[in-house]
């Protein structure tokens, strides 16, 4: 059955010097109406493709995806996007910022009532007092937080975060993850992340699939989380199946490395006998 979201046999080609990678193929999943799934995979494995695919900001090569039946076929404010850098006009303020969006979504609102949208999302993420503090001047934890006001101003249907504490000290990291859970709770946003960690994958969301190892990546494997919302760290860490879980995803990574492995060593060899072929022909 097709999914709020659907990534449908969604495929991903780079033209390279040496000719098409196929980086990501058959990629399947759907997903419900305010479900959190994390991807995980490797570095360099594809997440971020099938991901920027998702925003729009990457065509797609096959198949295709759908959120809330709408095909897409580029970049829209119905998809909000957090990257690991929130990419902030550093001479604006952060209300200033957070505006730039809404202003494109409520063009036929009223300047007020776009202000107190933006003015509302910031203080959810916790800087109701820094409105008018520029950009340049705020924290990167704080730089953060604008970035993901804006992403929920824009009342997205889906929301795209790649990576979105991956620069952050551990505890402002924690901290906006519990931000970022509230809102999203509140909201019920449908929401994809791309982290590295294991232990966040496992604390946010409901869901975490696991790439295989490029090239032609695609879902590998996926956990059920059964963790009950709202979540409380200590309890989730606590629950009984939660270092199963763990133990099972990095099986997983492990594997995936191990057959990378294997497979580098066998390109080696191929070429190695190659070469003393091509020596003894010479
Ligand atoms: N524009 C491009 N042209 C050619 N190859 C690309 C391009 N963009 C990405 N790639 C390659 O596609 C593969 C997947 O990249 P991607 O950034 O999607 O991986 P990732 O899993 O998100 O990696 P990481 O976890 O390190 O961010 C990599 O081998 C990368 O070099």
């Amino acid at each position: 059955m097709a999914g709020y979201v659907e990534f449908y046999r969604l495929g991903k080609t780079y033209d390279t010097p040496n000719g098409p990678a196929v980086i990501v193929e058959d990629f399947n999943l759907n997903m419900d109406k305010g479900e959190y799934v994390c991807l995980l995979g490797h570095s360099g494995c594809g997440k971020s493709t099938v991901l920027t695919m998702a925003a729009g900001l990457n065509p797609i090569s096959h198949g295709g995806i759908v959120v809330a039946n709408h095909e897409i076929d580029g970049p829209g404010p119905d998809r909000g996007v957090v990257f690991q850098s929130p990419c902030l006009m550093p001479w604006m303020t952060a209300l200033e910022n957070v505006l730039l969006g809404v202003n494109q979504v409520y063009p036929h609102g009223t300047k007020s009532q776009r202000h107190d949208i933006a003015a509302y999302y910031l203080t959810l993420v916790g800087l109701g007092n820094s409105l008018d503090v520029r950009a340049s001047s705020l924290s990167q934890g704080m730089q953060q937080r604008v970035g993901i006001a804006r992403a929920f101003a824009l009342k997205p249907n889906m929301l795209l975060l790649d990576e979105p504490f991956g620069m952050l000290d551990s505890l402002t990291r924690m901290e906006l993850q519990e931000v970022l859970l509230e809102i999203l709770i509140r909201d019920k946003v449908t929401t994809l992340m791309i982290t590295h960690d294991v232990d966040e994958a496992l604390f946010m969301s409901d869901k975490v699939v696991m790439m295989t190892n490029g090239p032609r990546a695609r879902v590998g494997k996926v956990f059920e989380m059964p963790f009950e919302r709202p979540r409380v760290r200590s309890e989730v860490l606590e629950h009984p199946e939660y270092y199963k879980l763990r133990g099972d995803m990095i099986s997983f990574l492990e594997e995936q490395d191990h057959k990378k492995m294997k497979q580098d060593a066998e390109k080696l060899q191929q070429k190695q006998a190659e070469e003393s072929q091509q020596a003894v022909s010479v």
